[in-house]
């Protein structure tokens, strides 16, 4: 039973102030699930929790109660007894318990304060406890520990820059068990030529392997998403295609900027060539390639004997630029093509060939992080 605080007593009833309550907050329900088998610990938790703890949507607090769902999450998550988990967002630790009977240490990264006291009540058994370690920390803004595997119920707000940011980053780790908004899921296994396949597929695709698990219902949550859910499994490649990752990132936001245009169409537009020509510049392009293509007629001698050469114009890079561009892709015979149709070979094939006519598509002064990928995501 919830007292109605003082600065909502002006509803008329206790349903006006629970809808009040709802809107301003979020959810109340009960936060553990259904054969929570911690003993008393987690009945005790639950009868107090119940009364106390609100779900937070804009957190994505959605507490997964199904121990079916639970226990096959961990079972094909193949955790060895020696394994150290990732668990992101272990909000009341419904999750969390089961891990900590499997693995030799789970690290849990929570934003929410309230979560970890409720977790921290449910972890009743010292053996278990020693086998804990909490990171009260945005998990997107802190630099993660050493671990096995990540096996996580995510909030679904994070999941682009996250998965990102797991595939992308320096430690390796064996699998990442993720539940992910079903959508969300979908285009992560969808390949070229299917209606999800994005730029975030792509790039997962090039340093990883992902396994559908299983659908889950918006019933086994508590409080209910409107999304449904499913269960991946992400496995990072043993062997990923020799090519900058950072060039490659950038060439494929260029690409899929509107996957459905042709790559004729994409590197048309005077923004992308002008975006390269600066790269370009950068890299030597135009000192090689265009200042020298002008060469013949447009240098001229100073007084001190000293060649100096005529720089082109921006808008005579821009065409001299195009025309390279307009080249490769027609070497390659990629003008009609769009990028959401092409395999990673293909993706690949023509990077090589843009990067051998000297055009680059990654800053190399806006230097890379794994942090730097989140923007990538979508
Ligand atoms: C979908 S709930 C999962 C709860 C629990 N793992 C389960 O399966 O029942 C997501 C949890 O992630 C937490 N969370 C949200 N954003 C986060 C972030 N940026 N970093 C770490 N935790 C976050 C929420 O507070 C919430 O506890």
């Amino acid at each position: 039973m919830i007292r109605a605080p003082k600065r909502f007593l002006g509803c008329n009833s206790r349903l006006q102030f629970l809808r009040q309550l709802y809107r301003k907050h979020g959810h109340r329900c009960y936060p553990n699930s259904d054969d929570d088998d911690d003993g008393d610990s987690a009945r005790t938790n639950r009868r107090n929790e119940d009364e106390n703890i609100f779900f937070y949507k804009s957190r994505g607090q959605h507490i997964l109660t199904n121990p079916r769902i639970l226990d096959t999450i961990v079972r094909k998550s193949a955790i060895k007894p020696t394994d150290t988990v990732l668990e992101i967002g272990p909000g009341t630790g419904n999750l969390t318990l089961k891990l900590l009977e499997a693995a030799q240490k789970v690290v849990a990264i929570e934003i929410d304060e309230r979560m970890v006291e409720v977790l921290d009540k449910r972890v009743t058994n010292q053996g278990l406890r020693d086998k804990l370690m909490v990171i009260r920390k945005d998990a997107l803004r802190t630099d993660f520990p050493q671990f096995d595997i990540v096996v996580a119920n995510i909030p679904y707000g994070i999941s682009s820059p996250l998965v990102i940011r797991l595939v992308y980053g320096a430690t390796r780790f064996r699998s990442a068990t993720l539940l992910l908004q079903k959508e969300f899921a979908r285009r992560l296994l969808a390949n070229p030529g299917d209606s999800e396949f994005n730029r975030l597929a792509v790039n997962v695709k090039l340093v990883a392997d992902v396994e559908f698990i299983m659908d889950v219902s918006k019933r086994d949550f508590l409080p209910s998403p409107k999304v449904d859910s499913s269960v991946v499994i992400i496995r990072p490649k043993a062997e990923v295609p020799n090519v900058d990752l950072n060039e490659w990132r950038a060439f494929i936001r260029t690409c899929f900027s509107k996957k459905n245009k042709t790559l004729g169409a994409t590197f048309k537009q005077k923004r992308k060539v002008m975006e390269l020509l600066r790269l370009c510049n950068m890299t030597g392009f135009s000192k090689e390639n265009v200042v020298h293509s002008n060469k013949a007629d447009r240098s001229s001698d100073t007084e001190d004997g000293v060649e100096c050469h005529y720089s082109p114009s921006l808008e005579e890079g821009t065409s001299l630029l195009r025309e390279r561009i307009t080249g490769v892709l027609k070497t390659g015979g990629f003008e009609d093509k769009r990028p959401s149709k092409l395999s990673l070979q293909e993706l690949l094939h023509l990077l090589s060939l843009f990067n051998h006519a000297g055009i680059f598509f990654h800053d190399k002064g806006n230097l890379t992080n794994e942090g730097s990928f989140a923007g990538d995501a979508a």
